[in-house]
């Protein structure tokens, strides 16, 4: 494995991952506890979760749940270490790994077995006006010219990763408009994923509510142009607050078979006989819930993105993923960081943590003058792609 750079920490004070623990964690803890009628063992073992990851040590047990093997070594190789001094990427990773624990997501004969912890943050999106706004626009594109459609199927993809709800635990009033494109490989994006071949397209979701909603609709366009069958994937449980399952997708098909819009009962409707009939593949891997980068994939999943026509990431987590959660110099091209991947790959990402790589040197020295906070404001997006 070529020298990578650092991992980034949750040590240094004043940082954006130090304070995702220190400021946005106690707000997510008090919202769940407030969200659901906890029993006061559940309620004491988030307040104790929380209190372990300000100032404890990581204990040597290992959190019971799938995966249990990789858990075990994962969490032997850190037992003992203070939390701050774990890797980001890491430490998150494990956070909601002990959260799902304290809320007994995975104790069968736990009657709250099961209960997402997060799904009133999820169905309050589902519910809520700029979805609602995002769908009107959906509607609207009925009639637009093939290519502008196609462009705004794509930025609406794009943009719908900023309404992740663990970014507004503690910045409820971020911006929701569209900002800076900071990379736009589109025109490679399509090239690779409307190219001939019977391979699939992967699609590997972010979150749930306004950006799930918008990956189908891209989803349900690459079924139409693709000459392969179009795989999306999804975390196999709770995770990162909203990151989408199963289970929301089949919530947010029933919220767009509700909705007053043809258009957007149509998606729904196109989007199930597509399913039934195996030309869009649900999938998920217990990889995209394991605490690692996409370099160390386990075989078969790294065999599934060689074999696709192109793999599309959604988000900052799996854009975290994807290069590694390091300390890059931004200006490192996106191919030299995303190189072992083992196919075409491509990002979609609005900027919501301290790394970057792909930055154009003359504009990254503009944007540190003159938006300093840039990395972390949801307001900058990267569409990337290795080839
Ligand atoms: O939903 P996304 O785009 O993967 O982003 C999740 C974001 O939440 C955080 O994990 C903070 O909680 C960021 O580090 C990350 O960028």
């Amino acid at each position: 494995m070529p020298d990578l750079p650092p991992p980034i920490g949750i040590d240094r004070p004043g940082s954006f991952s130090r304070s995702v623990f220190h400021e946005r964690h106690p707000v997510l803890i008090a919202n769940l506890v407030g969200d659901f009628p906890y029993p006061p063992r559940i309620a004491e073992a988030l307040e104790a979760l929380l209190a372990e990851s300000l100032a404890g040590t990581v204990p040597p047990r290992t959190p019971g749940g799938p995966e249990i093997h990789t858990w075990h070594l994962e969490v032997a190789a850190r037992a003992g270490l203070p939390w701050d001094s774990l890797p980001f990427l890491w430490a998150e990773s494990y956070f909601y790994r002990r959260l799902l624990r304290a809320v007994e997501y995975h104790h069968y004969d736990s009657p709250w077995c099961g209960v997402d912890p997060f799904a009133p943050q999820k169905h309050a999106q589902l519910d809520g006006p700029e979805l609602r706004a995002d769908l009107d626009a959906y509607a609207a594109l009925k009639g637009a010219d093939a290519a502008d459609r196609r462009r705004a199927l794509l930025l609406a993809s794009l943009w719908g990763n900023q309404a992740d709800l663990g970014f507004r635990t503690n910045n409820p009033g971020a911006d929701t408009g569209v900002g800076e494109l900071l990379a736009d490989d589109a025109d490679a994006l399509w090239a690779l994923a409307e190219a001939p071949g019977e391979a699939p397209v992967i699609v590997v979701a972010d979150n749930a509510g306004r950006e799930i909603t918008a990956d189908l609709a891209l989803v349900d366009h690459l079924l139409e142009t693709a000459t392969g069958p179009v795989e999306l994937h999804l975390k196999p449980h709770p995770y990162f607050v909203s990151d989408a399952t199963g289970l929301d997708v089949s919530d947010t098909l029933r919220a767009l078979d509700r909705d007053p819009h043809e258009e957007v009962r149509d998606l729904a409707r196109r989007l199930r006989d597509a399913i039934r009939v195996g030309w869009l593949r649900l999938r998920t891997h217990g990889a995209y819930v394991h605490p690692t980068e996409y370099r160390t994939a386990p075989a078969d999943l790294a065999e599934e993105f060689a074999s696709a026509k192109l793999v599309i990431l959604k988000g900052d987590l799996n854009y975290r993923r994807l290069v590694g959660d390091r300390e890059w110099d931004p200006a490192t091209p996106f191919a030299e960081a995303a190189g072992y991947f083992p196919g075409p790959v491509a990002a979609l990402r609005t900027a919501k943590s301290d790394l970057a790589v792909g930055v154009d040197p003359a504009r990254l020295a503009a944007l540190d003058a003159e938006a300093p906070d840039w990395r972390l404001t949801g307001t900058r997006a990267f569409i990337q792609v290795r080839p």
